[in-house]
């Protein structure tokens, strides 16, 4: 391939270069000839063409995943007195092993683009893409005329300390004379874009369920206001239902062909994610024909998760990107990064009864949803005005606890050596608990241990064991492998022992202890129990319940409140409120993070033969104000009420994948002046301030 064009008084490189380093680039682009493209593939490849943004000259290159931009300065030569266009002076030198560009580089990371279009017109270049337009490869049909090419990106802003997770649309549009340069860098972007990944899936064909009855009932306004345009956008082809009943989605999801969707996506809150989380994950064991009382093991689903907040708290849409803006979140289905989250199942002693995506609550939060649903009118105030009335009939609930306590993975002295980023500060078994960010290394380790299992599978299946937990209402056993993919019958693998565990190469993590595990037997009086699968983060409660817990390690954290004085109850939900406070540290309650816990009352504890008759149903049908002062609470799963009181809940590591990157913490931006090195990955921060 050569290509050799001028164009807006600068020369039009296309050059192959292997080097990571992009002053290397500079002296290729400083030649300004043309160069033959070997056989490499196109990440490799390197674009170098000037364009004019904004009637302003920019050098821009494409190198690999990097999309950079700089502004051409006007150089005065001294014996013609003639002004001519050079690019900035060389780079300073970029600390060692890091990538440097331009201080007044501008740098963009192809996995935040949402779109690249080209257009005879700016206005035309603009439009959104026509989702029957585009082709097999996800290309748009570039006519040689086409002058103008946009960029739509989103950008997360850094700024505000309160709230660095909220990400917005961005546009470039580039011009340059020549059609035939713009639409070789739109065919070069759109194959970067469409680039197949294990960790990215750009959606095309959506299905949408939005429920219009959760929140304030503005699901439908929501997609339409702020969803809609933004798919549109990244051209994505939406089918949406609208519900019109509870456990509508979970049903379509049973029942309905879903294979010409490439994932499934839905507005609402809590309630509506645990509606599609359980239709995908009873449709999965369906389709292997397991059973759905008793499953040997739970499988997973292979569409991936979009989740958009609408309801009353939002807690999952939180947890997982650190904010409940409605556009972030559309933003995060388009850009189609996806990460495994852990998923509970909850079963009584007869069968699984549900699963359970956010938090699985007994006590005060029990008490809570059972009585709020009488109060929906109310809107989103309805959890106030319950929550007063449940707080203050609470008289404590005796309980009895099992639990197997996970022991912590230790880094070793190498690993903590390591330098971190801000948003990779969650190391493995700290003695302060590590929180779970975007690049969070404990729920990468548990992915990489759970790729060792299913690897581990075909080389040492006659090692396995089967974990033999005795009381567990779900008890793993031996796959059925005839009928499953190699990654699903290595699900169900009981752990590797620690002596037969072979780290993922290059990790460096070492475990600890796993072998002493021992069941914990707890029994006491407690204003609240919850066993919280992600942080369970919102609006009100920033930190979440459970700050510490991560979205996709295999753990759940078992919180215990004990009863003691209604000033401790007060004192735990300020504790929970605020940014600053942590629930640890208060002596009434205990934290435990484990794989698995039981419940039972007293009463079942001792024996008695006494039974209640469980049920799990949607809070609409619960009945409700009876538990607050009784001798027996309810459950509260994902805002849904769940009455059995022998209860088993067992996470599942990473069940279910989902579209979204996990929340950031807030890092300060780099002074202007200072050159901001490559990002690591695309959710560092990209420092660009061009509004088109
Ligand atoms: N058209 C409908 N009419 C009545 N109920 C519905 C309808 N569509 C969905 N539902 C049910 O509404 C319940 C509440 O929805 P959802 O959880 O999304 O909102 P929320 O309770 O306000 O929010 P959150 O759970 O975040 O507090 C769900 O259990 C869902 O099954």
């Amino acid at each position: 391939m050569t290509q050799s064009k001028q164009s807006l008084g600068g020369s039009s490189t296309y050059a192959p270069c292997s080097s990571n380093n992009y002053g290397t680039c500079s002296s290729a682009r400083a030649t300004a000839t043309a160069t033959a493209a070997g056989d490499l593939s196109p990440s490799h490849d390197i674009l170098l063409n000037n364009f004019q943004l904004k009637k302003k000259s920019y050098r821009v290159l494409l190198h690999g995943q990097q999309l950079v931009w700089e502004r051409m300065q006007k150089v005065k030569q001294s014996k013609s007195s003639q002004e001519t266009k050079a690019p900035l002076p060389e780079d300073p030198p970029s600390p060692e092993g890091q990538r440097g560009y331009g201080p007044k580089s501008h740098i963009l990371h192809v996995d935040d683009v949402i779109s690249v279009r080209a257009g005879d017109t700016k206005i035309a270049s603009i439009q959104p893409p026509n989702p029957q337009a585009i082709n097999a490869q996800g290309e748009a049909d570039t006519r040689p005329t086409s002058q103008y090419l946009t960029i739509n990106y989103a950008l997360r802003l850094t700024k505000s300390q309160t709230d660095c997770n909220r990400w917005e649309l961005r546009r470039l549009t580039f011009f340059n004379a020549d059609p035939y340069i713009v639409r070789q860098w739109d065919q070069e972007l759109q194959a970067r874009l469409h680039q197949p990944s294990s960790t990215r899936l750009r959606v095309r064909r959506l299905l949408v369920f939005i429920n219009p009855y959760g929140g304030r009932k503005a699901g439908s306004q929501t997609y339409e206001r702020h969803v809609r345009p933004i798919f549109q956008l990244a051209g994505i082809d939406a089918t949406c239902i609208t519900t019109q009943r509870a456990n509508q989605v979970r049903d379509i999801l049973l029942s309905h062909d879903l294979s010409c969707y490439d994932a499934v996506c839905c507005v609402g809150g809590d309630g509506t994610v645990a509606e599609v989380i359980n239709g995908l994950l009873f449709r999965r064991m369906r389709e292997l024909g397991i059973d759905e009382q008793r499953p040997s093991y739970i499988p997973r689903p292979e569409i991936p998760v979009g989740v958009i907040p609408a309801g009353s708290t939002d807690t999952i849409a939180y947890s997982m990107h650190g904010t409940a803006d409605v556009r972030t979140a559309a933003i995060h289905v388009i850009l189609g990064q996806h990460r495994g989250l852990d998923v509970c199942s909850v079963s009584n002693s007869q069968s699984l009864l549900r699963f359970c995506a956010s938090v699985l609550s007994y006590g005060y939060l029990g008490d809570v949803a059972a009585q709020s649903e009488n109060y929906r009118w109310m809107g989103p105030k309805r959890y106030e005005y319950s929550g007063v009335k449940a707080f203050i009939n609470n008289r404590g609930y005796d309980a009895e606890l099992r639990l197997l306590e996970e022991p912590d993975l230790q880094p070793t002295p190498l690993e903590e050596n390591l330098p971190q980023s801000p948003d990779s500060v969650c190391s493995l078994g700290e003695s302060v608990p590590s929180i779970c960010y975007a690049n969070c290394q404990r729920c990468s380790f548990a992915s990489s241990m759970q790729e060792q299992q299913r690897s581990s599978l075909f080389v040492h299946a006659e090692d396995a064991e089967v974990e033999n937990t005795s009381s567990a209402t779900l008890e793993e056993a031996d796959p059925e492998e005839s009928h499953l993919t190699p990654s699903e019958a290595a699900l169900l693998r009981p752990r590797p022992r620690p002596d037969k565990l072979q780290l993922p190469v290059g990790s460096v993590h070492s475990m600890k202890s796993l072998a002493s595990e021992q069941w914990k037997v707890i029994k006491g009086n407690f204003f609240m129990i919850c066993g919280a699968n992600i942080t369970c983060a919102c609006a009100r409660s920033p930190n979440g319940i459970s700050r510490y817990s991560h979205l996709g390690d295999g753990c759940l954290d078992l919180i215990l409140v004990k009863k003691t004085s209604l000033l401790n109850n007060v004192r735990f939900l300020l504790n929970t409120a605020g940014r600053s406070g942590d629930i640890r540290n208060l002596p009434f309650v205990d934290v435990y993070r484990t794989r698995k816990f039981q419940f039972r009352t007293f009463a079942a504890a001792n024996g008695d033969d006494y039974s209640i008759a469980g049920s799990c149903q949607p809070i609409a049908q619960a009945e409700v104000g009876s538990s607050s002062s009784s001798e027996y609470s309810s459950w509260n799963c994902d805002g849904e009420v769940v009455t059995d009181l022998d209860i088993t809940m067992r996470s599942h590591c990473q069940l279910i994948e989902v579209f979204m990157r996990g929340p950031h913490s807030y890092s300060k931006p780099l002074k202007s002046g200072t050159a901001p090195s490559t990002p690591a990955s695309s959710s560092d921060n990209v420092y660009c301030c061009c509004k088109d």
